[in-house]
């Protein structure tokens, strides 16, 4: 990789910025992030680009994870083991489900600039500027708090580069070896969702000790690939951080292997779907319910002219009451357009509430439902359903309604801990695995396994609001 001093990028609307109020430190904090060296490395995105392309054609599954606002106070070995194991977990169940390889990406080190609905914030009569993520100002309700601060983009980089190192360590070092598929459920609170987690995992496990016996060699399985994304929601740092790839000339954003456009930053003249054109990562568009075919036809033109599989990636996210008009035009045109694109549901997005009691929450139910749409919609059309993208985390929170717990209103002030979107806990993203992984199962043939698995769940969690049908 080298500097980026080539590199021009045009002057264009960027939505969704913070104002900062004093440009000469603005000015500094990205001098000295250009200096910086990349977070991720030009040869590891393109090798994602290549399993996105196996998930666009059917045969792999993404899956996409982590907080909806990161925050430097939670970046702790703790938090970010949880939210590795939680994926592992899911991962393994959904792999159990479908036969099918997991991407795994976690929505994690660099997840720290938020788009809002409202520019400011108001409580009593206090108004203040929103809170925009901890790469511009703090959560702390005070006017020196919520002042965007240059600096907190050099302190960004910081976090995920350390956040990235220990993810590194978790999954490079042995720790998410197949092997270890019991190990990841230990420490988290027991319930349901882990009591049949543990299931499988003994399944796996019985099945990995045969094939040792048959002679098979394991070492491969002691690497797996945990990538890094975020939405590259403020130019002020994702361009310092582009760089020019030595061996191939071109540009790559190098503060997370996948780049995504937000739903309200991915208007056709903006500064965000350029920067996004000009880069070679990897990259996602959210599409939300007032997507049309034909502008999913434009940004594949425009974003993946040269008709790379693995390049661009669709995460729709419709809402569990549009997806299954809104989502099937959409994939008849790409699919009558010829071209490959990646597919992939986010189903919290389309499903956000307030409650009478003031929280921002979501229905286990309706997440579950979207997905369930989205299977659907694919089905319908012939095409195929790459990935799942959703907030979660390892932690007991209460944020998301319903799951096996049946969290109501009342229980959300409990652990209500997320700066911004609420988040499934970890028996919530458990439960869903197990969900998508039906439908997929149902999907691909499906492993063995699985007639056991949805038995077991029938059998022992009929209380469950989402019971499959065995
Ligand atoms: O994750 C993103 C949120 O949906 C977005 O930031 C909007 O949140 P808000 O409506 O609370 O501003
Ligand atoms: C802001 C987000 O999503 P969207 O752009 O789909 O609203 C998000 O992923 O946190
Ligand atoms: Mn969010």
């Amino acid at each position: 990789m080298t500097s980026n001093d080539s590199l021009t990028w045009a002057d264009l609307p960027a939505r969704q910025q913070p104002v900062w109020p004093d440009a000469e430190e603005l000015r500094a904090a990205q001098q000295t992030l250009s200096t910086y060296p990349p977070l991720v490395f030009a040869g590891e995105c393109d090798v994602l680009r290549r399993r996105l392309a196996d998930a666009a054609r059917g045969e792999a599954f993404v899956l996409m994870g982590g907080d909806c606002a990161e925050t430097f106070a939670s970046a702790t070995a703790d938090n970010i083991r949880d939210r590795v194991k939680t994926i592992l977990q899911m991962a393994a169940v959904l792999t159990y489900g479908s036969s099918l390889p997991v991407v795994k990406i976690g929505r994690m080190a660099g997840q720290y600039a938020k788009p809002r609905s409202k520019d400011t914030e108001t409580r009593g009569d206090v108004e203040l500027p929103a809170y925009r993520g901890d790469m511009v100002n703090d959560f702390s309700f005070d006017e020196a708090s919520r002042r965007p601060d240059p600096q907190r983009l050099v302190r960004a980089y910081h976090a995920s580069s350390a956040t990235l190192n220990l993810v590194r360590a978790f999954t490079q070092g042995g720790f998410a070896d197949l092997r270890h598929v019991h190990d990841w459920n230990r420490g988290f609170m027991s319930n349901k969702a882990n009591k049949r987690y543990e299931k499988i995992a003994g399944d796996i496990d019985r099945a990995m000790r045969f094939m040792n016996a048959c002679g098979v060699d394991f070492e491969a399985l002691r690497r797996v690939d945990v990538w890094a994304s975020h939405e590259a929601l403020l130019l002020d740092y994702e361009k310092p951080l582009t760089r020019i790839d030595s061996r191939t000339g071109r540009p790559y954003g190098t503060s997370g292997h996948f780049l995504w456009v937000g739903e309200r930053t991915r208007e056709r003249e903006g500064a965000h779907l350029d920067y996004v054109s000009r880069i070679t990562n990897p990259i996602g568009v959210k599409l939300g319910p007032t997507a049309t075919g034909a502008d999913a036809v434009e940004l594949i033109e425009r974003l993946d002219p040269e008709g790379d599989a693995g390049r661009l990636t669709f995460i729709t996210r419709m809402g569990q009451d549009k997806i299954r008009e809104a989502l099937p035009p959409i994939l008849q045109a790409v699919k009558d357009s010829g071209r490959l694109v990646t597919w992939v549901c986010d189903p919290m997005h389309g499903n956000t509430f307030a409650t009478e009691n003031g929280y921002k929450t979501r229905r286990f139910e309706d997440i579950v439902e979207e997905v369930r749409g989205f299977f659907d919609a694919h089905a319908q059309v012939g095409t195929h359903p790459g990935g799942l993208h959703v907030e979660l985390t390892g932690n007991d929170v209460t944020e998301c309604l319903g799951g096996v717990m049946h969290l109501e209103d009342a229980d959300l002030e409990r652990r209500y801990e997320t700066l911004c979107d609420p988040r499934l806990n970890h028996q919530q993203s458990l439960e869903l695995a197990f969900a998508v992984a039906e439908m997929l199962a149902e999907r691909t043939g499906g492993a063995g396994g699985l007639a056991g698995f949805a038995g077991d769940a029938a059998g022992e969690d009929d209380a469950r609001p989402d019971a499959p049908q065995g």
